[in-house]
């Protein structure tokens, strides 16, 4: 299974979904600039966190732009596996993989510190290995995660299983329901603003980002015939 990671201009967690990746599921994983025009050889779309284009304007909106989302878009249609992590999560919901908007956390301070996440959907491609409402610790980083959308999207979005991840406890930019991350209705786009690839390993203060990354190989996998991993 082939990994690509895009970097924008101002992208800062590329090296580590990379390394993520590596070191959890040892996977072939290539970065991807976001001129790029081909993402064919690719079987899942990582786009990382950071501040892409320097969040002038909003976050995520000029990177909408960069002529690498129309193949992200592409690959998206395709049943590909696409996660958007942070600005990631932003680009996507910019580029209307996602439904819904950010905006500023209510706090109007950028938050950095760890977070307790609900998994909501464990029978998306990204959440097999947790249990049904299971709680990991998770961060976050950002000043602009606070999701929003309105009455209907909400409602679909609940309909459809579309909610993969809720904050449990203190909610801390604020977003409607508690949200944290979403998928599309297919649920091979996922966006979350926590940071899975910032807690791979206990010297990160949490391990239980990695079984993101076992779910999409294991889901992978699955697609094509191959053995799962435990
Ligand atoms: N870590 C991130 O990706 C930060 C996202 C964005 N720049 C924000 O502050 O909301």
């Amino acid at each position: 299974m082939k990994f690509a990671v895009l970097v924008f201009p101002g992208s800062n967690c590329d090296i580590d979904c990379f390394k993520a990746v590596e070191q959890t599921i040892g996977q072939p994983v290539e970065y991807v600039w976001h001129t790029a025009t081909d993402l064919s050889q690719y079987d899942a779309i990582l786009v990382p966190g950071g501040f892409s284009y320097g969040d002038y304007l909003r976050c995520g909106a000029i990177s909408r732009f960069a002529p690498v989302m129309n193949e992200v878009v592409k690959a998206a249609e395709q049943g590909k596996f696409v996660l958007g992590i942070c600005n990631g999560f932003q680009i996507l919901l910019e580029s209307g993989l996602l439904p819904g908007a950010m905006l500023r956390n209510r706090s109007l301070k950028f938050r950095c510190h760890q977070t307790k996440l609900r998994v909501d959907n464990n029978q998306n491609p990204f959440t097999t290995q947790y249990a049904a409402g299971e709680v990991i610790d998770i961060p976050i980083a950002h000043g602009e995660g606070n999701y929003y959308c309105d009455d209907a999207t909400l409602a679909e979005l609940k309909a459809n299983g579309q909610i993969v991840f809720r904050y449990e406890g203190d909610n801390p930019n604020g977003s409607v329901d508690d949200i944290a991350g979403i998928s599309n209705k297919q649920g091979n786009v996922v966006g979350m603003m926590p940071h899975p690839e910032r807690a791979v390993d206990q010297l990160l203060g949490s391990e239980d980002g990695k079984r993101m990354f076992t779910s999409i190989l294991n889901a992978w996998r699955e697609k094509h015939g191959a053995a799962v991993v435990r």
